[in-house]
């Protein structure tokens, strides 16, 4: 578990102040993949970075499995880093090593380990994200997700109880970000790491956290379980992040109906997403319901589905009626 009390971290720069964070409180519980989003500059990079003290605070508390860092001393802080590993953005490996180089680098660092254990955590490590047969090219012959498989064996060859990601999936193409993400969901339930991740991607989130907290101008939010936050968003900043790319705004609905129309956002989650339910509601309220938009998806292995529909009739009795079919509304002013 880690906790964060009253953090805050001001940059000076040429005279000007920027108060990246501000009294961050957040709790982080162990064995999860936690994620932090916000836009450019809210802070997401000085919050990870204090997570590890590559960043310090000015002011509050961080506390990892109990133990306070911000006042540990030189040699607590290299044991320190020797439990956190870090995965960067633009990956960050040596380009003179080869790939087993890069991984063995941090043990040869760590000092305490034989040749023939070198070895062998190397090799587990190239197994584990699929790069034995790599082993002795150089980063520049390696593609952008071999490179971040890579960065991530690295982090993990001092055998840290967790992992900071510091946008580990920009820099690659869709379709590598998501073997780069199931790669982390794997290491996260095969080993029990906790991860802590920033991203501006609603999607990365959605692909692999548990759990989220919004950053927006240095101060948390919002944060919670990813599947609350995401279909229930509360702050202006969630529902941008949540928004980019999701729906047509809402006046542009409001005219496609009549005027009398009411609009309901309905969210099913897990059973409630494959079963018939505007059918069935039509059928009890006897009234036809125009479905004007809709999206279907998963939050981590949960299914999810959200449909604007439009509704001609009794609004109370068909919010009882899609309730009491474990469907959450909201109604909606177009
Ligand atoms: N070393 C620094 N000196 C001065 N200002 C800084 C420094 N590092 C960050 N900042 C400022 O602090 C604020 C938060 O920066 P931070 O890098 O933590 O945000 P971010 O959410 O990670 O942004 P991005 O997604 O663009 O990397 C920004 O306004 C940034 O310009």
């Amino acid at each position: 578990m880690i906790a964060l009390q009253h953090l805050s971290k001001t940059y000076r720069a040429e005279g000007r102040s920027v108060h990246a964070l501000r009294d961050i409180n957040l709790q982080i519980p162990q064995g999860q993949i936690f994620g932090i989003i916000g836009r450019s500059g809210a802070g997401k990079s000085s919050l990870l970075r204090s997570l590890n003290l590559l960043e310090r605070p000015d002011s509050g508390s961080i506390r990892i499995a109990g133990e306070e860092i911000t006042t540990l001393d030189a040699a607590g802080l290299r044991a320190l880093r020797r439990r956190i590993g870090m995965v960067f953005q633009h990956f960050n490996l040596l380009s003179h090593r080869n790939v087993a180089g890069n991984v063995r680098f941090p043990l040869e660092l760590a000092g305490g380990h034989t040749k023939a254990d070198i070895e062998a955590r190397v090799n587990e490590l190239l197994e584990l994200v699929g790069l034995t047969e790599q082993r002795e090219q150089f980063p520049s012959q390696l593609s952008g997700g071999q490179k971040q498989r890579v960065g991530i064996a690295r982090a993990l060859a001092t055998q840290p109880q967790l992992l900071l990601c510091d946008e580990a999936t920009s820099a690659l193409d869709p379709e590598t970000t998501l073997t780069v993400l199931q790669l982390l969901l794997d290491i996260n339930r095969r080993l029990g790491l906790t991860i802590v991740l920033i991203t501006h991607e609603m999607a990365v989130v959605r692909a692999i956290c548990d759990r989220v907290a919004v950053i927006d101008d240095g101060a948390i939010v919002e944060s919670g379980p990813v599947a609350e936050v995401f279909l229930h968003p509360r702050h202006h900043a969630t529902r941008r992040i949540v928004a980019e790319g999701a729906y047509t705004p809402l006046p542009t609905l409001g005219k496609q109906g009549a005027t009398s129309t009411r609009l309901l956002r309905l969210t099913f989650l897990d059973g409630a997403t494959y079963e018939p339910i505007i059918a069935d509601v039509g059928q009890q309220l006897d009234a036809p319901i125009n479905i004007l938009q809709g999206s279907i998806g998963r939050i981590k292995d949960r299914p999810y589905g959200q449909l604007i529909i439009g509704f001609d009739g009794n609004a109370v009795r068909a919010r009882r009626a899609f309730e009491a079919r474990g469907v959450h509304v909201e109604e909606l002013t177009a």
